[in-house]
This record gives C-alpha cells, structure tokens and sequence, in this order.
C-alpha cells in the first residue's frame, strides 16, 4: 500500500483537499466553495462544515488505511479567539479586516522593531490585542489552526508562519519579549513549531468520523501564501513565485530573511531557508471590476504582447496600496482610458506587470537572491498574453508549476512530518 498524506487549504472561497504520495504526485483531489454551506464565511462552523465535506469527498477516492499524515493551510491573518475547550467566543477577524483602536495600532507602533511583521491595522498582533479583554478567552488562534485543532483537539498550538504577522519572531524562533509590552498576555498565545512538524494524532471522534486511522498524524501546517509556494514543486534560492489570483502576491526562495514593513515586505522560514515578498492590493479583482472573465479571455486573444500601449496604469480597486509600495492612500491610476477594451485590458495588464516587476525589483534592491524563475499560480496564471507582457518584464525563465493548488503544498508538509515521524515505512 502506498503510504498518502493530506493537505487541507481553507481559502476565501472555499475549502480544497489534496491527497498526494511520497514522490510528491497527486493520489486525488476535491473542492467545494464555503457559500454552499452557510452566507457567512466568517463563521468558523462554516469553514468545519466545508473542509469535513471535502475531506469525505477526498476519502472516497483514495484507501482511507493509507493515510498517515493531515495539515492544513488558511488564510494569513484570520484569527480568532477560543474558551477552554476550543469554541469560539467571537466572530473570527478575517485577514483584510482591519483593527479601528488606535491604542492598540500606537501601543505596536511603540515597541515593535522596525522589521516585525506585526505592524499595521489588518496584523495579526492587533486582533489578538483586540480579543484579549474578552471574558473566558483562553487563545487566540490563527484559522488554520483552529482547523487542525479540529483534528488533533490541540486548541493551543501554531506554526511559524501563521505566527509570523501576529509577531513571532522566525529568526529567533520564539514570540519576542516587546510582544508583552504592547499589553498582550503572553498566555492567550499558542505554542509555535515549525511548518512540517508532527503536532498530535487524530482523536479518536474525529478518525472516527472520516473513518481514517487513530494514529494518523496532525501535522503543523503554514499560510495560505507559502502553501501555494510549495505546491509549484519550486525548491531553489533565487525561484519566485507569483500568485494571481484575487491580489498579486510575489514570493522568493531566499537562503536569508528580508524585512521591510515600509514595503510590505516580509519573509516566512520554511527550515532553514526563507519566502520573502508581499502582496498586492492589485490583481484579478480589480480585472474582474471592468471585465466578466469571458471578456477578458476574449480581449486577451487580440492582445499583441510584444507592443506596448504607453499607458502607466496602477489598477487598484480603491485607493490604498500594501506592497511594493505601502501606502494607504495610494489613488488607484487607470487613466487615460484608450477607445480600444483590448488596449483597456492590455495597460492594465501592464500595469499589474509592472507591480510585479518592481516587486521583485526592491526585494533585489533589500539583498535577496538575484530572481533566477518564476512559476505562475492562479487564475491569472492562465492569460498567455499576459504571461508573455510579464516575461518580457522580467526577462527571467517562467517554469511550470507542478500544482497551483495550495492544499498540495500543504499536503507536502504533513508528507515532510509522516517522514520525519517515520510513518512511511
Ligand atoms: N484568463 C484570465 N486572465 C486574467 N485574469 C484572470 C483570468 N482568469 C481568472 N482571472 C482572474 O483571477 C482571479 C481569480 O483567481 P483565483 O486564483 O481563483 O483567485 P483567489 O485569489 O480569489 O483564489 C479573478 O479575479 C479573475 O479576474
Ligand atoms: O491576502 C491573503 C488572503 O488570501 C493572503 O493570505 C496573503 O496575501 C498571503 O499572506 P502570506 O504571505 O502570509 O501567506
């Protein structure tokens, strides 16, 4: 029997899982989107419900006694706030809410180093703070691991990169002493190991509901970025990753960490090596405001890539930018509009390519690796003409991505963790 390990990624949409062998190669997949089970995707009942229906859906394909290992991906910056016994005790902060107490925001301001992932309205560190005073709080979770808690019944445990915004600090690989000084109880905080490590076994109710075996491990899981990073298959210092999808989120494999808040700019570790980059408010979402998705595949076969229109268009959805440039107020630039919709298209494209050129042009500029490849994930990922107009930017080879679903690269860590517990032999 060949041995399978599972990722599970909870996204804004829905929730995907993945089933893939010790050589790396798919066994099986399933999605569903969140909005079949319940309007609100806040609701973390919402999210079980999902990710339960996908993983039965998955199970049905694959020999369910082969499995040994399960992690799981969400979204970076979702948190929420659990009592004794893991139930929630709010709803959940999604990761684009942003916290409005300015005494929270200025109390991180003042002791937070100038590097920390932590800064800003929408950081991790600011929910928490915020959840803090509610009664019976016990911790503060990340949504992905509320999920493996799901599984393992540890309500107290996270991985370094979800841990990073809520200002883990990834180098020293602990929560930092300033993280007391902003106010914050130490104790609502979770344990943190790193990405790939065996963090418990399936209780028996929840082997018992998937029919799987009680010794399968829980493995700790990552973000939803750095998930899609390790799906392409990338694995060398100096390959980037762009993600375009709703946003644009730019990652590079680099063998130090890069930080600078002032850009937008963070890296996750994975092991000893480091994804920095950022994210756009820029991408797909801002496509989809003038384009239906047939539109923009029908312009986009009359794009001829290797012209340039002249326009230098910054195509946000409303004012305000996160990276390569933070600004909160950055006005959106989609102006002059051509009379051609394909020249329309075609500067925004440009536009989002040139974000994703300076992109990786300041990690280059901060001392990461010199971008040797890029991979393409996303729905973005697919517009030929678009990917010809951001190769010419870049001038670097584009590789294949083995996958670009994000609970692949998951599925890679709870592998990495079956490993290393010897649960493959
Ligand atoms: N062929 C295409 N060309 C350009 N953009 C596309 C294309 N197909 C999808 N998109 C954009 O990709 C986005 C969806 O990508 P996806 O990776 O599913 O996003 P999400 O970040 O929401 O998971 C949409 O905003 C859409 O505008
Ligand atoms: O915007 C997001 C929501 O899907 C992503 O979580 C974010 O852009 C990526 O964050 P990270 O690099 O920490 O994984």
């Amino acid at each position: 029997m060949v041995p399978l390990a599972i990722g599970i990624d909870i996204g804004t949409s829905g929730a995907r899982s993945v089933a893939i062998r010790p050589d790396f190669s798919i066994a099986a997949h399933s999605a569903l989107a969140l909005e079949r089970f319940g309007a609100n995707g806040r609701d973390p009942a919402v999210w079980w419900e999902a990710i339960a229906a996908t993983l039965a859906e998955l199970l049905k394909c694959i020999d369910r006694a082969a499995v040994r290992a399960i992690a799981v991906d969400g979204t970076s910056g979702t948190l929420l706030p659990v009592d004794g016994v893991g139930r929630p005790l709010a709803e959940p902060l999604m990761y684009n809410d942003k916290v409005l107490d300015h005494a929270i925001l200025a109390a991180i301001a003042r002791v937070a180093p100038e590097s920390s992932a932590a800064h800003g309205a929408t950081s991790g560190l600011a929910k928490a703070l915020q959840f803090q005073p509610l009664p019976g709080v016990v911790k503060v979770l990340h949504q992905a691991d509320w999920i493996a808690a799901q599984f393992s019944g540890r309500f107290d445990v996270s991985d370094e990169n979800n841990a990073l915004k809520t200002g883990y600090d990834a180098e020293a690989r602990r929560w930092p002493d300033w993280i007391a000084a902003t106010g914050m109880r130490m104790d609502l905080l979770p344990d943190v190991v790193a990405p790939g490590t065996v963090a418990g076994r399936l209780t028996p109710s929840a082997a018992d509901l998937f029919g799987l075996p009680r010794d399968v491990a829980v493995v700790a899981g990552t973000t939803d970025g750095c998930a899609s990073f390790l799906a392409t298959g990338a694995t060398a210092v100096g390959d980037g990753v762009t993600a375009l999808g709703s946003s644009l989120t730019i990652k590079i494999l680099s063998d130090r960490p890069i930080s600078a808040p002032r850009y937008g700019i963070y890296s996750h570790r994975l092991g000893d090596a480091w994804l920095a980059g950022g994210a756009s408010n820029s991408g797909g979402k801002v496509l989809a405001q003038h384009f239906s998705l047939a539109r923009i595949i029908e312009l986009s076969a009359a794009i001829d890539p290797e012209t340039q229109t002249g326009l230098d268009y910054y195509p946000l959805s409303t004012a305000g930018e996160r990276f390569p440039i933070a600004d909160p107020a950055l006005p959106p630039r989609l102006e002059p509009r051509p009379a051609s919709e394909t020249d329309y298209l075609k500067a925004m494209l440009e536009g989002i390519a040139a974000i994703e050129g300076l992109g990786y042009q300041r990690l280059a500029e901060l001392g990461a690796p010199k971008l040797t490849s890029v991979r393409s994930v996303g729905g973005g990922a697919a517009n030929a003409a678009w990917t010809a107009i951001r190769r010419r930017k870049l001038g670097v080879d584009f590789l294949p991505a083995l996958s670009d679903e994000a609970a692949a690269g998951t599925a890679r860590l709870a592998l990495a963790g079956a490993s290393e517990a010897g649960l493959l032999l």
